[in-house]
């Protein structure tokens, strides 16, 4: 049941045994899977709005223009980047139903084994290696057919994936012009060898990226996990445009207390809260509520009440390079994007058919690699020997805004396995100000030199036999750049794939640094959990909205397993208060 209004829920007289923080990502599958058992209720507070009827959540090809600086996205804008000419940059979140999984890109890439086993390595709990959790991923997973119907037996490992999950995943449902050039590329080159499906576990080589989209139409969590089926629960309430600022303290000593605003100021006390507000949400939360490090919470006139400092560190990401490369060929992106007819046809062929470029984001192919002398000058930052240091993203066009002239394809860059760690902060003890954000993008020599050499590589890929006569020359570079001219064009053009992570992570029981115990508690507090991508220890070598649904139907699991239906029946279930302080 979807509520827009803090009235319209008192009017209800409802307690909640289960508060969740965030309906995003992490947040909604904890929501479904807890409402599974009749007894327990739960409430979901959202600070966004719906997502319903918004064309560029819904439509696969336009998710570039879902973020930033739309009602749709947090809107927050990082400090000046020190490795990237001191640019801030954009760093857009999902605010509305469905989190960062409303308006992601969609692509759906799980990680490597080594990735998870790392996870179960760093926290001491076995329970984090990849084996354990690939039931989890197929509890998330519902892999279907491409929405043109065509043929993808040779296009993915039908062993591998899940069938009667909840999340929709699936090939590209629009041939790209480009697409037999690529195969034929991974035939011709053996450093780009063909992977027939990066969800195994074995994330090395190009191969058929696969993506959230069912019937040409985006899967979110709020689509999936909150499909109507789910919302008609009468335990599981969604409360949108309620913006949680504290968790407080109770008399017995718990954090359970939420406390948020709307149109009116009002706080919930359940069993149980958990926060999925993400990665930036989390920790900002988290330090507003005085969990976080004691001198600097004191310094901001914040009232410390649990040492742990650290909240909001070893914020995680990967930073991206769009590079394109002119073609001899009108048949990209760029065609139709000048032209507001075509793009109109488009849209109406998507609109009444799901046909078309439209049902697709805008790549078809993706791979993960290795730079085998990176162990010459630094120790491998990779979670293992079979895990990438760089992912290539090929396109048939151009990323963002065309220029007037020329067709392009695109062999786009990122660093997947950065060293380099930033931090989300407090600039006050205002709770509703913007926190600080460093993902201190390419902010260590290793990472400069993993993005240098993915540049080099794309290149060779597009140099490849399958390309010649197609590719002309790169983009602002050109096929014999000096590393001198790589490093300055990645300073003024380098960007985010948007996946921070890490700045709650999980570590072993009585560790003195991590934020959260390997069951997600945070260390220290009774009463509190948190599930989104703030808890991995490290970010996964790959796209991170898999990796979250994954922590999260695992999350899931462990707290059911201690709420399970008997223990609440014998919990006096607290009533939620409601205090009216005044007009926000
Ligand atoms: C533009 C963009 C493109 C991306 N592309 C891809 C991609 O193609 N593939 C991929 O795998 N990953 C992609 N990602 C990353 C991926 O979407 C995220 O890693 C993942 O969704 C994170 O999930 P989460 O649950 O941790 O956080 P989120 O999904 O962001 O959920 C957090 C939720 O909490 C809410 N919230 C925050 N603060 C509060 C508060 N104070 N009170 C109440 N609610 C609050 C937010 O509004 C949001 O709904 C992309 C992300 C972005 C932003």
């Amino acid at each position: 049941i979807i509520l827009q209004n803090i009235a319209d829920l008192t009017k209800l007289k409802l307690s909640f045994d289960f508060i969740i923080v965030g309906g995003g990502t992490a947040g909604n599958v904890i929501a479904n899977r807890l409402s599974e058992c009749p007894d327990h209720s739960v409430l979901v507070l959202e600070a966004g709005g719906s997502d319903d009827n918004v064309l560029n959540i819904q439509m696969p090809f336009f998710a570039p223009r879902a973020t930033p600086g739309t009602p749709q996205d947090w809107n927050y804008t990082t400090t000046p980047q020190t490795a990237l000419n001191g640019r801030s940059l954009p760093y857009p979140r999902g605010f509305v139903l469905g989190g960062s999984s409303s308006v992601n890109y969609m692509v759906y890439t799980r990680g490597s084994k080594e990735d998870f086993d790392r996870f179960s390595k760093v926290s001491g709990d076995s329970g984090w290696s990849w084996d354990k959790l690939v039931p989890y991923m197929q509890k998330n997973e519902r892999f279907v057919g491409a929405s043109d119907h065509h043929n993808i037996n040779g296009q993915y490992n039908p062993a591998v994936h899940g069938f009667s999950g909840i999340n929709s995943v699936s090939l590209a449902g629009f041939p790209s012009p480009i697409d037999s050039r690529v195969i034929q590329a991974t035939t011709q080159l053996k450093e780009f060898p063909f992977n027939l499906d990066m969800n195994s576990g074995s994330t090395l080589g190009m191969g058929w990226g696969q993506s959230t989209i069912k019937n040409g139409t985006r899967s979110s969590s709020s689509t999936s996990y909150l499909a109507p089926e789910f919302l008609s629960r009468p335990n599981l309430h969604v409360l949108l445009n309620a913006r949680v600022t504290r968790i407080l303290k109770t008399s017995t000593g718990a954090f359970q207390t939420v406390e948020f605003v709307q149109d009116l100021n009002g706080a919930f006390h359940p069993h149980e809260v958990v926060l999925s507000a993400g990665s930036v949400g989390t920790p900002n939360i988290l330090m507003h509520s005085g969990i976080g490090n004691p001198s600097k919470l004191t310094s901001l006139g914040i009232k410390p009440l649990v040492n742990l400092p650290s909240v909001g560190q070893n914020l995680s990401d990967h930073t991206l390079l769009f590079l394109s490369y002119f073609v001899n060929s009108t048949d990209t992106w760029e065609t139709w994007e000048r032209s507001p007819t075509l793009t109109q046809q488009l849209l109406n062929q998507w609109s009444t058919s799901r046909t078309g470029q439209f049902v697709d984001l805008p790549l078809n192919h993706l791979g993960f690699f290795r730079i085998p002398t990176l162990v010459n000058q630094f120790k491998d930052p990779a979670s293992g020997p079979g895990t990438s240091h760089y992912e290539l993203i090929v396109s048939n066009g151009l990323l963002g805004p065309p220029p007037p002239t020329g067709n392009f394809m695109s062999v786009s860059c990122a660093v997947v396995a950065p060293t380099a760690r930033g931090s989300v902060t407090l600039s006050s003890s205002n709770v509703l100000a913007d926190p600080v954000i460093n993902p201190n993008l390419l902010g260590s020599p290793a990472d400069v030199f993993i993005m240098r050499e993915a540049i080099k590589s794309s290149m060779r890929f597009a140099s490849a036999p399958a390309f010649a006569g197609y590719v002309l020359s790169p983009n602002g570079l050109n096929f014999n750049s000096t590393d001198a001219e790589i490093d300055a064009f990645v300073r003024a053009n380098a960007g985010t794939v948007f996946h921070p992570a890490g700045t709650a992570s999980m570590s072993p029981k009585g560790a003195t640094w991590g934020v959260v115990d390997p069951d997600l508690r945070v260390k220290g507090v009774s009463g509190l959990r948190i599930v989104d991508l703030s808890v991995a220890p490290f970010i996964p070598a790959a796209h991170t909205q898999a990796a979250t649904y994954i922590i999260a139907e695992r999350a899931a699991d462990l707290i059911k397993s201690i709420w399970g239906e008997n223990d609440l029946q014998v919990v006096l279930k607290t009533q939620y208060i409601y205090t009216e302080v005044g007009k926000h």
